[in-house]
């Protein structure tokens, strides 16, 4: 439900105002240095960030965010800022298939002790190999930055001819990259190779590779609001937009009429079926895009979040669409209320379906984190089970890939619980879209679903959702 700035990957270099580096690493970039090279600033900070990710497993939301700013993009403006994060972004999303690159023109390793050596030359590969900026520019930044650092300065030359090779290499680096060899971590792509077989998950991968579409659910007439934001209507009622408009300057956010959600995303809630009057519990509730459809449909909605600053974004985002929800922080693990009709659980998970949206997700997650929040998700769906009247619904939900976070969480529950049944989605349900409804009667959407052949009107999140009963 944020309202981020959007820009394209392929993206202009541009002649800015002076700009002057923030704390990224850099104790000795002069400022006089970088007021003479525009750009230099973005690249630095670009190059730091991509180490606080991939090196620090900080998330790339948390990196951008407006209390990350002073630590490492202090002193850029907002163009900058959107510069250092598409560099970042793309470098991320074929982090694999750059680093193959990388290894294949240079003589010997890095050294390791060099901290920003190898994500200037990522930062770098990334403009050169995925973005409209000038090779010249992408290079000369890097060679400078390299030079900044005293520990790196020794390598300026090396930095030098690796990225002009690299940038003469383009077209057969690019024409060999592989979305699911390369750019998928290897223990996802054995993982998906394993759950899915070998097409459907270089289907998946290669969708990864995308910009993610932006799609927003409107309180009502889709149609409608298609056509004043130059929109589509998917088959799911969701509206597909192609702007590269900042969302705050669209017609209908400030008036509070639609707000961004995954179409996939915009599915479970529906599942519920909600009316007015009814009182359904929402376990995981911020920043709120699923508490809306609930809250716009009349129903009387509770927002449970345990994260205090996620439900005063819900807060801000009910309050511009003029919604309304009792918000609870809490942990729903010692969540005590009186019994509710409905409730929709969309448990924090590995986030394996987001991936096109968030490419950080790939770099920072671990095989072993499957299990660690299967067990969390478990925990939450007994819960949920117990808040539940009897005959009352709940829909279980996770923007993930993995069965152990989906199908596998509903089929151990039945087995524990003959309190809950199966209530099984129905195609219609869900806007007709092929392929999404797995033989349980469980969804399943899947980030190389709804294709195109636009990539900007291509795909959904990756999402599952089970419909379950509790017996009268
Ligand atoms: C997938 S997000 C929810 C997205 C939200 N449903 C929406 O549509 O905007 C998962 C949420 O679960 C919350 N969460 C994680 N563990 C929790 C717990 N034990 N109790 C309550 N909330 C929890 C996180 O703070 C996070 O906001």
């Amino acid at each position: 439900m944020n309202a981020p700035p959007r820009r394209p990957d392929r993206q202009r270099n541009r002649k800015g105002a002076l700009n002057r580096p923030g704390q990224s690493g850099y104790a000795d970039a002069s400022r006089l240095e970088a007021e003479q090279h525009p750009g230099l600033p973005a690249r630095i900070a670009a190059a730091a960030i991509l180490n606080d990710i991939v090196g620090k497993s900080h998330s790339l939301e948390e990196c951008f965010s407006p209390g990350a700013i002073p630590a490492r993009l202090g002193g850029l403006d907002a163009r900058d800022v959107a510069l250092a994060r598409s560099i970042v972004t793309v470098a991320l999303r074929r982090l694999g298939t750059i680093r193959a690159a990388l290894g294949e023109l240079l003589d010997k390793a890095l050294p390791r002790q060099v901290s920003y050596l190898e994500w200037t030359l990522i930062a770098a590969a990334a403009q050169i190999l995925f973005l409209d900026v000038p090779d010249h520019a992408a290079v000369d930044l890097a060679v400078r930055a390299t030079r900044l650092e005293t520990k790196s300065a020794p390598f300026a030359g090396v930095v030098n001819g690796v990225l002009r090779n690299l940038a003469r290499g383009r077209d057969q680096i690019l024409a060999k990259s592989d979305p699911l060899d390369d750019d998928t971590p290897p223990w996802l792509a054995a993982r998906w190779r394993k759950i899915y077989g070998e097409a459907l998950a270089r289907a998946i991968a290669s969708a990864n590779r995308d910009e993610p579409t932006l799609d927003v659910t409107v309180k009502s007439d889709p149609a409608l609001w298609a056509e004043r934001l130059g929109g589509v209507v998917l088959p799911t009622g969701s509206v597909r937009l192609t702007t590269h408009a900042a969302i705050t300057e669209l017609p209908g956010y400030a008036d509070g009429e639609w707000w961004v959600q995954d179409a996939a995303a915009a599915l479970p809630a529906r599942l519920l079926d909600p009316s007015p009057g009814m009182r359904i519990a929402d376990f995981c509730a911020a920043p709120g895009g699923k508490a809306a459809q609930l809250a716009a449909a009349g129903a009387t909605v509770t927002a449970i979040d345990r994260s205090a600053e996620r439900l005063k974004r819900l807060a801000a985002n009910f309050a511009r669409l003029n919604l309304h929800a009792d918000i609870i922080v809490a942990d729903i693990a010692g969540l005590k209320a009186p019994p509710f009709d409905a409730v929709l659980l969309d448990a924090p998970c590995l986030a394996t379906g987001t991936i096109r949206r968030h490419p950080d997700i790939a770099w920072i997650k671990k095989a072993t984190d499957v299990a660690t929040l299967a067990a969390v998700q478990s925990r939450m769906l007994d819960k949920a089970v117990e808040l539940v009247k009897p005959g009352g619904v709940i829909v279980y939900c996770t923007c993930s890939l993995e069965p152990e976070e989906g199908e596998l969480q509903i089929s151990a529950l039945l087995r524990r619980n003959p309190d809950v049944l199966r209530s099984p989605i129905l195609p219609g349900e869900v806007g007709e879209v092929a392929g999404v409804i797995n033989q349980n009667g469980e969804l399943r959407t899947l980030p190389s679903h709804l294709p195109a052949d636009d990539p900007r009107l291509s795909g959904l999140d990756g999402f599952f959702a089970a419909r379950l009963m509790r017996r009268g």
